[in-house]
């Protein structure tokens, strides 16, 4: 189905629709990709599972993976039964109507509705999560968190762990949240930028700079180990960045955590490029980058066995994971969601996109829960980390044009 018009506008119709019958919709923009804008919406509700998705064939949707799987934040699927892309400007319907008759109905109800509202739709309805009540970190709290960590790094407990806090932002009223995308993925050319709503899940964006796993369509594996943060200065070129010796230790443990999964699946074909300096907003980060072709190797399945075993990266979480994992669960005092789990595009158009949910934001009524974390490691100090945390969050709060503080 062709659609005429300005993309802006249909995107809002197309959102607005979704949420009106209840239904979860991702929207998303990759990096360098000529601005195409994609939508996909399910016709039932989100799948839930324990399990990541299959990256190399199988279902197509948009897959949304919280920090820690339990029943209040379970693995969602959006089911791609209808897309859109803005480049194309057309809408598919990727199932046969005929085989699912309880479709019929809900898609015409929808096209009547999309019609009735395309000229004049906005996006200031979104669906909101229940289970979340707005909740702030104060700034006391979280530098004390940071000493705790560096303590248990001291006692060698684990030699990284990533902490993080949540801040609230009042909305301004009749704020949009497909313009605020639109401005999101102007602002940010090179970032994973989406938009992701989901019935009792909640409404999340963000504008992600890091690569979990990366299948393309000529089957090359990708994945990055990102870590160290300094702010870009104006007039400052990112080439001839320095580096302290914390931010090059705490980088070279995500690379070694990526190589330990590499380890253990016994692979050992792989190129390795970096580090780096890659420049993400307003920031500043470290990368290596790790390709794979999966023709040449004996690994099939390679994207879906390294999400099980990356995720939580160290970026994210800590080294060791374990020790790492339990410290924030038992010490940070905010649930993370959906927030440092990881969301993207699956077998769309014979490729998968999976990035972590970094420099990110929640909607719920009336407030935005913004959120970010830090590397610590024995030479952090609480003030920077704190301060690295509010440049993080700058991301996402510059967009809803609110004077970074
Ligand atoms: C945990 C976050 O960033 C990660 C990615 C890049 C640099 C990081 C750092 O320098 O600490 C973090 O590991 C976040 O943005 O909330």
């Amino acid at each position: 189905m062709n659609l005429e018009g300005d993309y802006k506008v249909i995107l809002k119709a197309l959102f607005a629709t979704a949420i009106r019958f209840q239904l979860p919709v991702a929207v998303w923009r990759l990096p360098g990709s000529n601005s195409e804008i994609k939508l996909c919406v399910s016709l039932r509700p989100a799948q839930t599972s324990c399990e990541v998705p299959q990256l190399e064939s199988g279902t197509s949707g948009f897959a949304f993976y919280p920090f820690q799987v339990s029943e209040k934040y379970p693995a969602q699927f959006i089911k791609a039964d209808i897309t859109y892309s803005s480049l194309l400007a057309k809408l598919k319907f990727n199932f046969k109507l005929n085989e699912n008759p309880d479709y019929v109905a809900l898609v015409q109800r929808l096209q009547d509705y999309f019609a009735k509202i395309k000229e004049s739709a906005s996006a200031n309805n979104w669906h909101v999560s229940r289970k979340v009540k707005p909740h702030q970190t104060p700034e006391c709290e979280f530098k004390q968190l940071v000493e705790e960590g560096i303590k248990a790094i001291e006692a060698g407990l684990m030699e990284k762990v990533v902490l993080s806090r949540v801040r609230v932002t009042e909305l301004s009223a009749g704020f949009d949240v497909v313009d605020t995308f639109i401005k999101l993925q102007e602002t940010y050319p090179n970032a994973f930028t989406s938009l992701v709503s989901i019935p009792d899940t909640g409404t999340w964006m963000g504008a992600s700079p890091e690569i979990l796993v990366q299948v393309s369509s000529n089957k090359i594996f990708k994945t990055v180990a990102l870590a160290g943060t300094q702010p870009l200065t104006p007039g400052s070129n990112p080439a001839k960045a320095m580096w302290q010796q914390k931010e090059i230790e705490e980088q070279s443990m995500v690379e070694r955590y990526i190589l330990n999964c590499f380890k253990s699946i016994r692979l050992r074909e792989y190129q390795e490029t970096g580090p780096r300096t890659v420049v993400a907003g307003n920031l500043m980060h470290l990368r290596t980058d790790f390709t794979v072709n999966m023709n040449e190797e004996t690994f099939p399945t390679l994207g879906t066995q390294m999400l099980q075993l990356l995720h939580p990266t160290s970026a994210v979480c800590g080294m060791p994971k374990e020790p790492a994992t339990a410290f924030i669960l038992q010490k940070e005092r905010y649930d993370r969601a959906y927030f440092s789990g990881f969301l993207g595009p699956v077998n769309i158009n014979g490729e998968s996109n999976i990035y972590v949910n970094l420099r990110c934001t929640q909607f719920l009524e009336q407030v935005a829960l913004t959120y970010a974390g830090a590397g610590i490691t024995t030479e952090s100090e609480p003030d920077k980390e704190w301060m690295e945390t509010r440049m993080k969050m700058d991301t996402m709060r510059q967009v809803f044009r609110i004077q970074p503080s």
